[in-house]
């Protein structure tokens, strides 16, 4: 079962990758493409998601990991491994047919964990044997290291779903990089044990036609979600995602789609903007003053759409109805602000209301937390946000206890 209906109601569930293989197949070549940074140490990046996730156990939270999540989908439906397979291939975009058979020949011989995992870290050519070279498609293909490119931002399970309300939003996401990362979510999501009898309303779909990603929504309550008009995010998606949200009969009445500046440092609305306690946000100042917000209502036949410029405090405090407090990521001074957005430090994850985790790295903004009276779960960071990602970007929920 799916159960969001806030961002800051005490988390019970959460689905996180534990980064593997996929780190090491990244290359100075790659990065730009794979939309990574740098290259992490996989050791300790290994060590300091399980910082991560034992902080998340350690407070209540069940911890469940996406390979787990699909290996059980899949060993639970045998019938469609072989359907999966095919999707990746396709989506892994090789043109040659003699090597799609071979690849296919290949995972289809793996055990089911073995072959998600290989999926994941990527293939190498030198992994495979393709057999004598038919056309000029199959000798251009082998010019590239690898048959099917690593997928290293899996770990940033917020984006290629999110959870709302009993639904989910399935991502289509923006760049080819990421798009096989929904083939993986759309399977647990249909086919694992915890949703196959009941499965989840899908009020967007990886096919459709504009981009739309997780970190860009925020469940602020169970009548309202804030989308972000972002880097990644499109408003036609926002509109198709809103009509199917009040089509069906949930509480949800309102969309707030928030334009936020179109550039790497803001991709999604989640690196500028997260709640941490009732009516409490952690957010970039850049965001702060003229925010354009468009009000997105359901009416009897579809929605009312209405162009508000304002203050972010303002425009929350209509809807929210309640004192909104800021914190601003890194507080006055502009070098550290920037600095500290960078590193996802208005990246936080309440895991109730008034506690939240953050990277250690962010000492600024996580001392302004504190002395806002918030409790503040530090973990370590040096290796993970070298993929420009937070705790929040880490996770994402599948069940928060519902709040007042
Ligand atoms: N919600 C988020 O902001 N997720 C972080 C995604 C980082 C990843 N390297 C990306 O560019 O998609």
């Amino acid at each position: 079962m799916i159960k969001v209906h806030s961002e800051i109601g005490k988390l019970k569930s959460v689905l996180l990758h534990r980064p593997g293989k996929e780190l090491e197949n990244l290359t100075p070549d790659v990065l730009e493409k794979l939309l990574f940074d740098d290259i992490p140490y996989l050791k300790v990046a290994q060590e300091e998601h399980d910082i991560f996730a034992n902080t998340l156990r350690a407070h209540g939270v069940e911890v469940l990991y996406l390979t787990d999540m699909l290996t059980e989908a899949l060993e639970a439906h045998p019938e469609v491994v072989s359907n999966f397979i095919n999707a990746f291939i396709e989506e892994s975009k090789i043109k040659s047919q003699t090597i799609k058979n071979a690849l296919y020949k290949y995972l289809v011989n793996l055990s089911i964990t073995d072959m998600i995992h290989k999926m994941i870290e990527g293939i190498r050519t030198h992994e495979i044997t393709v057999g004598k070279h038919k056309s000029i498609m199959d000798m251009l293909e082998d010019e590239y290291p690898f048959f099917t490119d690593p997928i290293p931002n899996i770990l940033f399970q917020r984006d290629p779903f999110s959870s709302v309300g009993h639904g989910v939003a399935i991502g289509k996401m923006f760049t080819h990089a990421r798009q096989r990362e929904t083939i993986f979510a759309e399977y647990i999501l249909t086919y694992h044990p915890r949703f196959h009898k009941n499965p989840p309303i899908k009020y967007y779909h990886r096919l459709n036609r504009y981009p739309l990603e997780g970190g860009d929504i925020l469940v602020l309550n169970k009548n309202i979600i804030a989308i972000g008009i972002s880097n990644r995010t499109d408003p036609r998606a926002i509109e198709f995602f809103a009509e199917q949200l009040f089509k069906e009969n949930t509480d949800f009445e309102t969309v707030l789609a928030f334009n936020i500046p179109k550039s790497r440092a803001f991709m999604h609305l989640d690196t500028v903007f997260t709640q941490i306690d009732y009516g409490m946000f952690t957010i970039h100042p850049g965001i702060e003053n003229k925010l354009t917000v468009f009000e997105i209502t359901k009416n009897d036949t579809r929605f009312d759409v209405v162009k508000v410029v304002g203050s972010l405090e303002d425009v929350l405090e209509k809807h929210l109805k309640r004192p909104i407090k800021l914190i601003r990521c890194g507080g006055k001074d502009v070098i550290t602000s920037v600095r500290e957005q960078w590193n996802d430090g208005a990246n936080t994850l309440a895991i109730a209301p008034g506690k939240v985790i953050v990277y250690d790295r962010n000492h600024v903004t996580n001392q302004m937390l504190v002395d806002a009276g918030i409790e503040v779960l530090e973990i370590e960071s040096s290796e993970l946000s070298r993929g420009r990602g937070g705790p929040r970007c880490m996770s994402m929920p599948l069940e928060r206890e519902d709040i007042e």
